[in-house]
């Protein structure tokens, strides 16, 4: 057998289009442009990639796009003053800190500081409460984006075993709650956990967000399951050339695809409709901050 391909590319194209709509919209009827800004302290070289995408993505939906990188050494007062900065910036609607953070930057502080109205990242207290129990808000976009495609796929996901690797707040956490939201029945996997094959061997569908290549293997998985890889690897690629790489993710995908009855490449998967989702919660919260009622068909 082999898998159906999930083609997150052509599906975030898709939802680009509709948050471009929206956008020319707020512009022409309100006389609002979206701001997104995006703060990158050091020069994680694969940050960088997610940040240009991100910019380019931001300005080709029609929105303005802020990018903020800063130096490796930066302090942490000086990162929380340019969010302070931001929050207060009438032109800007949407605050992404990207992660991971140098170690002198402690992480909750700075997620503290996000102003609720601008967290496009689902990161703040308030937003995570909102999704916890289900309040209108933002949602964690990776989470969203594999959420999006798992419903294309699969329609209802009501009764189904879910089990994803990795509990962080980034991805695991807030996955996990959408997925209770759908009816699935949530199993939460990470370091620690006894046995992960055979837990595995039980999910409907699996969420592998590790940032281990190839972990996971095509022998774990139930015939029939929905794989979801979030994983983004970077491996050496010698076949492209010296010193050369590519991209990949958590899961043994070239086994996989004969065991599952759907998965999402790497790249074109989950990425791609990470970016589409902030830029929908980036309209989210525009209209919002403006008083105006948000779009309901951007990620319903
Ligand atoms: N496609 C996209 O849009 C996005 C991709 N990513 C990618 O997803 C991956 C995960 O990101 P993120 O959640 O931020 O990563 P973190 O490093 O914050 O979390 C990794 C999780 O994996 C768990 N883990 C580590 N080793 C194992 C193991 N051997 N068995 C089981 N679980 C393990 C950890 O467990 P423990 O808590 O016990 O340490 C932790 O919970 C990365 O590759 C990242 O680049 C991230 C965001 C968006
Ligand atoms: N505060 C915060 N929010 C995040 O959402 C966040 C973060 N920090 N830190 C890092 C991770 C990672 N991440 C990705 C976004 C897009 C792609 C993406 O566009 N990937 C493309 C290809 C990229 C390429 O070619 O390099 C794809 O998978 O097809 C990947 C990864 C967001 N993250």
């Amino acid at each position: 057998m082999t898998a159906k391909l999930i083609d997150g590319k052509a599906f975030a194209e898709g939802l680009r289009a509709r948050v471009a709509g929206h956008v020319e919209r707020l512009k022409t009827e309100h006389g609002i442009t979206p701001g997104l800004a995006v703060v990158i302290v050091g020069h994680d070289p694969a940050s960088q990639v997610y940040v240009t995408n991100k910019a380019k993505q931001t300005v080709e939906v029609g929105m303005a796009s802020f990018k903020y990188e800063l130096p490796e050494d930066t302090s942490e007062a000086d990162v929380l003053a340019l969010v302070h900065e931001l929050n207060a910036r009438p032109d800007v609607h949407g605050i992404l800190v990207q992660n991971p953070l140098p170690p002198q930057i402690d992480p909750l502080k700075v997620i503290e500081a996000i102003s609720p109205a601008k967290d496009v990242d689902c990161f703040t207290p308030d937003s995570v409460g909102r999704a916890v129990i289900g309040l209108p808000g933002p949602r964690s976009c990776t989470p969203l984006g594999c959420l999006m495609l798992l419903r294309d796929t699969l329609g209802s996901l009501s009764g189904l075993n879910a089990v994803i690797i990795g509990r962080s707040n980034l991805v695991g956490k807030p996955m996990a709650q959408l997925l209770l939201h759908e009816n699935c029945t949530v199993t939460i996997a990470h370091s620690r956990t006894k046995d992960l094959p055979s837990v595995v061997r039980q999910a409907d569908i699996v969420i592998a967000a590790v940032g281990r290549p190839n972990m996971v293997k095509a022998d774990w998985l139930k015939p029939g399951a929905t794989v979801i890889d979030v994983g983004i690897n970077r491996v050496p690629a010698p076949d492209k050339g010296e010193g050369k790489t590519r991209l990949v993710g958590d899961v043994d995908f070239a086994a996989a695809k004969d065991v599952a009855g759907a998965i999402t490449p790497v790249p074109g998967g989950v990425g791609p409709m990470t970016i589409a989702c902030l830029l929908a919660n980036t309209v989210t919260t525009a209209s919002l901050i403006n008083r105006l009622l948000p779009p309901r068909d951007l990620t319903a």
